[in-house]
């Protein structure tokens, strides 16, 4: 444990280089292990424990248990009091982890566990009345991405334990460990060790077994189309529920009135958060010519200020990227838009004299539908800045994709701003903001950008199914038939 980051931790306890299965500390029958990296070194941060099928399916065993006790066992009430407290734990060690983020899921859902309610619906039949119930769906299996490695987490295992399910996580080979210190942290507030599981593995064979294993009742994956895709096929054989957040390539429109200050603000939180890396950064900025020329030298100015070093640096305003081939990924996309007519304003390289995975802010000008960057996302920190003429050139450019989770525009026209959030093809629009994620926000996408929502109160019907049921309050089975009967003659009298 060479790293300064590691011995700068304050409860180093929390750092998990194992699974954790029931609460036990889980290695590999054979010793498996793999190297976590640290990006912006490119060094080894240190090793983590490599599961095989064999541990992942006792974590299931385990967790059926668990779900099938979680809910009879607990009111909706108890079970917001321990996310109470689990949210208490995380913001205590926030200084160890990704944080406020995170932590602002499981508040949210500590406040939504008791607000599942059903429906009382007027029945057709008399004396009865038609109830429905909101139950836990059950075992839960939950895959997960690095660019956000604990609320991508949270915002799945909140609402699942306050529905009542219990949860496997098998997070991404690249930050193990927030996962593991949030599993040790939920179950000391008090979540049942048998309703929550951590299995690192590097083999996909392992993780695809959520979305095959019949134990699994609900499989909840975040991470790129492609293998959320073949994940739901595999899902479909046991008919499982599926919540699938998947890529983007998100518009980003500034239209001739928009306040351009507003714009370039929205552009750079949008754009360079998390160096590029979340799936509702703009993808493709869209701009008025009568203000292309203004925007372009104003977001340059910005982007020319950021301090690109590693991000424990308290003055570091960009961090690195992931691995080695997310650098490849936007060099490809830089070198494509370049060689087919594109215009470079700032940067455009990674940097010689960092060490780790860096790339600089790079804007890049005159973009179109010809290059890559606009039907594929960059995944890091480049401004591809396209121009339009027109409304219906800015929509055609926007929809123009066969992903539709975020998309953003600027305007300061009510009119505009109402026609052009109903038209475009997204699963959330920010109007004058770059900034849209919020625990009280529905987040998911639309076309091949996933199924479902996360956060806000929609995010807990996701791990709730309903239970219909109709009461006979006064009848025996013989008064029901000729009930029923009555109301037969009665239809088929009138026709
Ligand atoms: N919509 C959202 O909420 C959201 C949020 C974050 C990231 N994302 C998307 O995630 C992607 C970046 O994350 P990533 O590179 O980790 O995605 P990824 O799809 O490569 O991996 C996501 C998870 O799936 C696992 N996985 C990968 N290949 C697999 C396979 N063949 N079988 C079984 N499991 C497999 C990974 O180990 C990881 O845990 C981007 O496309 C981004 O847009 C979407
Ligand atoms: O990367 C995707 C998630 C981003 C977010 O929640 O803001």
């Amino acid at each position: 444990m060479a790293d300064i980051l590691l011995q700068k931790l304050n409860d180093p306890s929390l750092l998990v280089p194992s699974g954790l299965v029931n609460e036990e500390e889980r290695k590999d029958a054979a010793g498996k292990t793999f190297p976590v990296i640290e990006p912006s070194s490119g060094k080894v941060l240190t090793w983590c424990a490599d599961l095989s099928k064999k541990d992942l399916i006792a974590a299931l065993d385990s967790a059926q248990a668990g779900s099938a006790k979680l809910f009879e066992s607990t009111t909706a009430k108890q079970r917001g009091l321990i996310l109470k407290e689990f949210c208490r734990l995380i913001l205590l060690n926030a200084d160890d982890w990704e944080i406020n983020y995170a932590a602002s899921f499981v508040s949210w859902f500590a406040e939504e566990a008791p607000r599942a309610y059903g429906d009382v619906i007027p029945s057709s039949y008399s004396n009865t009345e038609v109830f429905t119930f909101k139950k836990p769906v059950g075992v839960c299996g939950i895959i997960t991405p690095w660019d956000f490695p604990a609320a991508m987490i949270t915002r799945k295992i909140a609402p699942a334990l306050a529905a009542g399910c219990s949860v496997v996580i098998k997070p991404p080979r690249e930050t193990p460990f927030s996962a593991l210190a949030s599993c040790k942290l939920a179950i000391t507030a008090g979540v049942p060790p048998d309703c929550i599981h951590v299995i690192p593995t590097t083999s996909h064979e392992v993780s695809s077994e959520l979305a095959i294993n019949e134990k699994v009742q609900k499989l909840s994956f975040t991470g790129s189309t492609g293998v959320g895709k073949m994940l739901t096929c595999l899902a479909a054989d046991t008919m499982k529920r599926v919540s699938m957040e998947l890529g983007g390539n998100a518009p980003f429109i500034v239209f001739e009135n928009a306040d351009l200050a507003k714009a370039v603000a929205g552009a750079m939180i949008c754009k360079f958060r998390s160096s590029g890396q979340t799936c509702v950064c703009a993808n493709r900025i869209l701009v008025h010519r009568n203000v292309k020329d203004r925007f372009i030298e104003s977001l340059v100015k910005e982007i020319e200020a950021l301090k690109l070093v590693r991000g424990v640096d308290l003055e570091t305003t960009q961090g690195p990227l992931v691995n080695a081939a997310a650098v490849k990924k936007v060099e490809s996309h830089v070198q494509d838009a370049l060689s087919k007519g594109g215009v470079l304003h700032t940067r455009g390289k990674a940097p010689t004299h960092l060490d780790g995975f860096f790339y600089e802010p790079t804007v890049i000008s005159e973009v179109t539908p010809a290059m890559e960057v606009a039907h594929d996302e960059t995944f890091g920190p480049l401004a591809a800045i396209f121009t339009f003429d027109s409304d219906e050139e800015a929509l055609q450019l926007a929809n123009s994709t066969k992903y539709g989770l975020a998309g953003y525009f600027f305007s300061e026209n009510i009119g505009r701003v109402m026609s052009v959030a109903r038209k475009l093809q997204c699963g959330m629009v920010g109007v004058n903001t770059g900034l849209i994620s919020a625990a009280e926000s529905p987040f998911g996408g639309v076309k091949e950008s996933g199924l479902g929502r996360e956060g806000s109160k929609y995010g807990l019907h996701e791990y709730k199914k309903h239970q219909m049921c109709h009461n006979w309050e006064f009848a025996n089975l013989a008064k029901m038939s000729n009930v029923t009967f009555g109301i037969l003659e009665q239809t088929l009298a009138s026709l």
